[in-house]
């Protein structure tokens, strides 16, 4: 990565390079400048220091052999056998991905009991789905899965390996890649890949200011995460195509310190993810009783609603009910925005709905970008009308 060297001799004002760093990450100590941990390597004070400071590069890693590294595999999240749906939708990516480095797709299956799944996967673009089905398997453990991650990449070498953002993979992921010494990029909203089989990793960074591409050039595997409904799934083909290959782990080496005592499953809860119609409230919303105008709304239309972060903080919603980066990704059939400007992190949680309506009193609002229906207009108006609408539609019908 590099690294900032301060030469302390070329400093000709020390206060003056100081006010140059817009994290305050210069202090000063015994006449010297030290950088400290706040420091973001913006490289700003290189740029405008008059040679007081230097970034120097690291010292390039060996190259790795890139050819010895094929593939791109999917980790198949699952509950006893369920599968999640953000794996078939990681294996049309991965497929759209292998495709284009001409290279095959693989499916990491691990579990007990899971061999009609592992065939189900046969019609969702693996080229090999690799199944480790073992009784020690059958509750999800930390120290057993990640065991046979490392037997499958040792035996498997794939160049990049695709995460379901899942409670499961958000604890399986960092532990894999730490024990490989290699990159990982969390919650991924892009992927692409070059040909040299470097994997484009693209996600909001600093807050949702930037969108930050990633790359992890120097080691193998590749390792990302991304959230459920970000990418699309593929069709189910009727052809079986896949074909299944079983991984040979010993027994003694899933031995864990962790015993799992029992499982209490929770209350299947109702999700805002799940709904096909959400209508969501913004700022724009002048106090919490007002929220009634959009819960009407949502009623109307047969579905649920939702808010922006704002809402959250002022303690109006529950904050399960938050779209955007901090919050939930939703791709409803129709989402109704209600005051809501169209902030980059809310977007982020939303931008992927079939259809989206936004209404909002300023013309030059951000959310009109990404909105497919746009009403330029007062809220308290506009919800009204539209409720009388429905009424007047249900009437007619
Ligand atoms: C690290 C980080 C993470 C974040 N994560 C999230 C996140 O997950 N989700 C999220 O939502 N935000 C998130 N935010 C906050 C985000 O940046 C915005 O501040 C937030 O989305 C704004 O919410 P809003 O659109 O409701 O409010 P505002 O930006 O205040 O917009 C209110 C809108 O209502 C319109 N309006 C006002 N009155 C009316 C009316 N009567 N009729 C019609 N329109 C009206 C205004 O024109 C305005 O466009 C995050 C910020 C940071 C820094």
């Amino acid at each position: 990565m590099g690294k900032l060297v301060v030469h302390q001799d070329k400093i000709t004002d020390i206060k003056a390079l100081m006010a140059i760093c817009p994290f305050g990450a210069m202090t000063e100590k015994n006449g010297t400048v030290e950088i400290s941990a706040a420091c973001r390597l913006c490289k700003l004070c290189v740029k405008k220091g008059n040679g007081a400071m230097e970034f120097v590069e690291d010292e390039p890693k060996a190259q790795i052999d890139k050819s010895k590294w094929q593939g791109i595999a999917v980790y198949i999240d699952h509950v006893e056998g369920h599968i999640h749906p953000v794996s078939f939708e990681l294996l049309g990516k991965a497929r759209e991905l292998a495709d284009k480095i001409h290279q095959q797709v693989y499916a990491l299956f691990m579990g007990h009991d899971i061999s009609g799944a592992a065939k189900e996967l046969r019609h969702y673009g693996a080229d090999k789905i690799f199944v480790c089905d073992k009784k020690s398997l059958g509750g999800f453990n930390i120290e057993a899965y990640t065991k046979v991650f490392e037997h499958f990449i040792k035996q498997v070498k794939p160049a990049a390996i695709l995460v379901g953002a899942t409670p499961v993979g958000r604890q399986l992921a960092p532990r894999v890649a730490a024990r490989f010494h290699t990159g990982l990029t969390a919650d991924c909203t892009v992927l692409d890949i070059h040909e040299n089989t470097d994997l484009v990793q693209i996600r909001p960074a600093f807050g949702g200011n930037i969108m930050a591409e990633i790359l992890t050039p120097n080691t193998r595997p590749q390792m990302a995460t991304v959230r459920y409904k970000i990418m699309d799934a593929p069709q189910r083909s009727k052809e079986a195509k896949g074909t299944i290959e079983q991984l040979v782990v010993p027994e003694n080496e899933l031995a864990s310190r962790i015993t799992v005592l029992g499982i209490t499953k929770k209350p299947k809860e109702k999700s805002i993810e799940h709904a096909d119609v959400l209508v969501v409230a913004g700022r724009g919303i002048k106090k919490k009783e007002d929220l009634e105008l959009v819960y009407q709304l949502a009623e109307a239309l047969g579905g649920d609603y939702a808010c922006t972060r704002p809402l959250i903080e002022a303690g109006w919603m529950d904050p399960r009910r938050q779209i955007g980066l901090s919050g939930r990704t939703v791709r409803p059939k129709l989402i109704i925005t209600c005051g809501v400007s169209g902030a980059i992190q809310f977007v982020a949680g939303m931008e992927h709905s079939d259809e989206i309506f936004a209404i909002n009193s300023d013309p030059k609002a951000a959310i009109f970008k990404v909105a497919n229906y746009a009403v330029v207009g007062d809220l308290y108006e506009i919800i009204p009308q539209l409720l009388a609408r429905i009424q007047q539609g249900r009437k007619i019908a």
